[in-house]
This record gives C-alpha cells, sequence and structure tokens, in this order.
C-alpha cells in the first residue's frame, strides 16, 4: 500500500490510546515501525480522519462474538463520502481487571470500562466484584492511561484492560482472564478511500448497505431472493434505522463471495434494479472461514455456460 504521510510511510487513525484490541489488529497489517499509528478517541473520530485524508486507512471494530455489532461503524460507513473494507481482522479478547498497585479487589467499588468491554463481563464481575458500578471509557486503554497519568481521582478503582496493557501503564492485575465467553472474539476492519477491489481470493465477503422501497409489501423478501436465487448466502443482515423518520430501515450485510463472483456480479445487479439505494462497501477476503461453499449451479462457468445459450437463442443458432 503505497504512503501519504509526511515521512512517506501510510498512516492508520485507530482507537487508542496504545494497547487497545484495536491496535492488536492493526498490528496484523502494518508493524509501527513501517507506518504511523494515529491514536484517536473514538471509531467515528478513526474513520473520519480517513474522509478528511488525516489517514490513509483506519482500523475500526465492527463486530464482537458477544456484544454483536459496532453500530457507530455502521451508521458512518453508511453515509457520508465513501469509504470501503479492504480487510478483516479476528483478535480474541479477554480482559485483565487491573488497578494501581495497592488495590485489593474486595476494595473495587467502581470499575472503568469500555462499555463492549462492561458488556462481555457482566455476569463475572456481578460474581466477583458485585454491585461495582460501571464508569464508561472512551475505550479499553483509556481509564489505563488516566492511571499512568498520575490524576488523583480518577473516579474509579479499577479498570478492565486488555492484557498486554496493564505493565506497560503501570497496573497491577487482580484478576486474568476476564470474560463471560472464553471464546470471545472481536472482528475488526481496515477501511480506505475506494480504489481497486482486492483481488479475489475464492473465500471473500462483500458488505452493502442496502435500503428498501417503502411501504411495499414483500420488499424485505424480494431484496433477500437478489442473493438466494444466485447461490449468495449472507454472513450478516441487520436493520439500522436511517434516522430521519419512524419505520425507516437501512440493512447492513455481509454476503459471502466477491464482486468479480458472477453470482455476486448478478445478485448486485439485482439489488439495483429492485432497491432504491445499495452503498458498495468492499469486497475482500474473509479471515473466519478459510473455504466458501459454492451452491451446484452457481459457479461463475454455470453463469457463462448460460449467457452462451442466451447469445447464441438471440443469433437463432440454439433452441
Ligand atoms: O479496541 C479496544 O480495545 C476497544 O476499546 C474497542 C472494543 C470494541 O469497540 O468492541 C474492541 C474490542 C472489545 O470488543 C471491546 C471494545
Amino acid at each position: 500500500m503505497t504512503g501519504t504521510g509526511h515521512d512517506g510511510r501510510p498512516r492508520y487513525a485507530y482507537l487508542g490510546p496504545a494497547g487497545t484490541f484495536t491496535e492488536a489488529a492493526l498490528r496484523q497489517v502494518a508493524s509501527p515501525d513501517d507506518a504511523e499509528y494515529l491514536p484517536q478517541v473514538d471509531v467515528v473520530s478513526a474513520i473520519e480522519a480517513v474522509r478528511a485524508d488525516r489517514a490513509d486507512h483506519a482500523v475500526v471494530a465492527i463486530e464482537n462474538s458477544v456484544e454483536g455489532s459496532v453500530t457507530a461503524v455502521l451508521d458512518t460507513l453508511a453515509t457520508g463520502d465513501p469509504l470501503v473494507l479492504q480487510r478483516e481482522m479476528i483478535v480474541p479478547v479477554s480482559f485483565v481487571l487491573a488497578a494501581r498497585p495497592g488495590t485489593t479487589i474486595g476494595s473495587v467499588r467502581r470499575v472503568a470500562a469500555h462499555p463492549h468491554a462492561w458488556a462481555q463481563c457482566r455476569r463475572w464481575l456481578a460474581e466477583h466484584v458485585p454491585g461495582a458500578e460501571h464508569v464508561p471509557a472512551t475505550s479499553n486503554t483509556a481509564p489505563a492511561a488516566t492511571f499512568a497519568s498520575g490524576e488523583r481521582h480518577p473516579g474509579f478503582d479499577a479498570a478492565l484492560v486488555p492484557p498486554p496493557a496493564v505493565g506497560p501503564y503501570g497496573l497491577v492485575p487482580l484478576a486474568e482472564g476476564v470474560a463471560d465467553n472464553h471464546h470471545a472474539v472481536t472482528r475488526f476492519v481496515l477501511v480506505g478511500r475506494p480504489g481497486p477491489v482486492p483481488p479475489r481470493t475464492g473465500s471473500d465477503k462483500t458488505t452493502l448497505v442496502v435500503h428498501l422501497p417503502s411501504n411495499q409489501a414483500g420488499a424485505l423478501l424480494e431484496m433477500l431472493e437478489q442473493f438466494a436465487t444466485r447461490g449468495v448466502n449472507l454472513s450478516r443482515i441487520e436493520s439500522r434505522p436511517i434516522g430521519d423518520s419512524l419505520g425507516r430501515y437501512s440493512f447492513s450485510i455481509d454476503a459471502e463471495g466477491h464482486v468479480d463472483d458472477e453470482r455476486m456480479a448478478e445478485a448486485l445487479m439485482g439489488l439495483h434494479r429492485v432497491c432504491p439505494h445499495v452503498r458498495f462497501l468492499g469486497s475482500y477476503p474473509r479471515v473466519d472461514r478459510p473455504h466458501g461453499d459454492v451452491r451446484p449451479g452457481t459457479f461463475d462457468a454455470d453463469f457463462a455456460a448460460a449467457r452462451t445459450w442466451v447469445e447464441a437463442l438471440r443469433e437463432g443458432r440454439a433452441h
């Protein structure tokens, strides 16, 4: 990837400060030796940094296996100047309950945590720190940075932080492996400005935002049929309110396949015909499943043979 930072290195905006799970996802994409890491205060700022050309890419969490979607990311990508997803990364997520040296778990009353972190540890906290009050944090390392700044009244006694952030911020662990689900993972995406789509790998994902015609019976079914009849499986679909009035929804969709796959291209053409708005948010390799399943009759060769047949019909060469 070409860089446009002041020293020629690519610039990556991400949720900081240092040590977040988002930074772990960014490290899968570019080493800090070869790239400029630009920590941001929230995911919207990270995405807007790309739109404003203050960064070449953003790395943002899009979905957690326990808490679900990061709606601020879905909504920020759905409107505004077009951006695309270029890659996805998965990071296992478990936390450390950490505090300043000298703190005991029995004395903890207020726990700082990013809302997604709190939601992923709710049951553990109820059991081990009963009655603890949630102090919302902008990221998983923001409270650690507050502790490290020497602030005398941080407003919390302990924080849920990613394991690699405990030592660098001078904290001590009160409990490790904190999670309600020990297999929890968060999916992150690399966001960039539109350009050539990454080549298809045979196991790809295409992300879309789709609006339905209003007040039309069967509109949702007709939209879904565009995928189903071409053998395109959906790995995620959720509705988000459009915001201008009640009852208007935008669908955020991950479909299995690449825009270069015939079945996906045909599904996109179908959506373009029947839906008032379709935003293409990119095709990129999927990391959660190395081999996609293709339904018989929906391989590229099947579409090519069918097209050849229709062309022959038009020219009177076949029946
Ligand atoms: O990257 C981080 O450390 C964050 O604070 C963000 C975030 C998220 O937005 O989901 C990332 C991973 C965890 O699921 C909890 C929080």
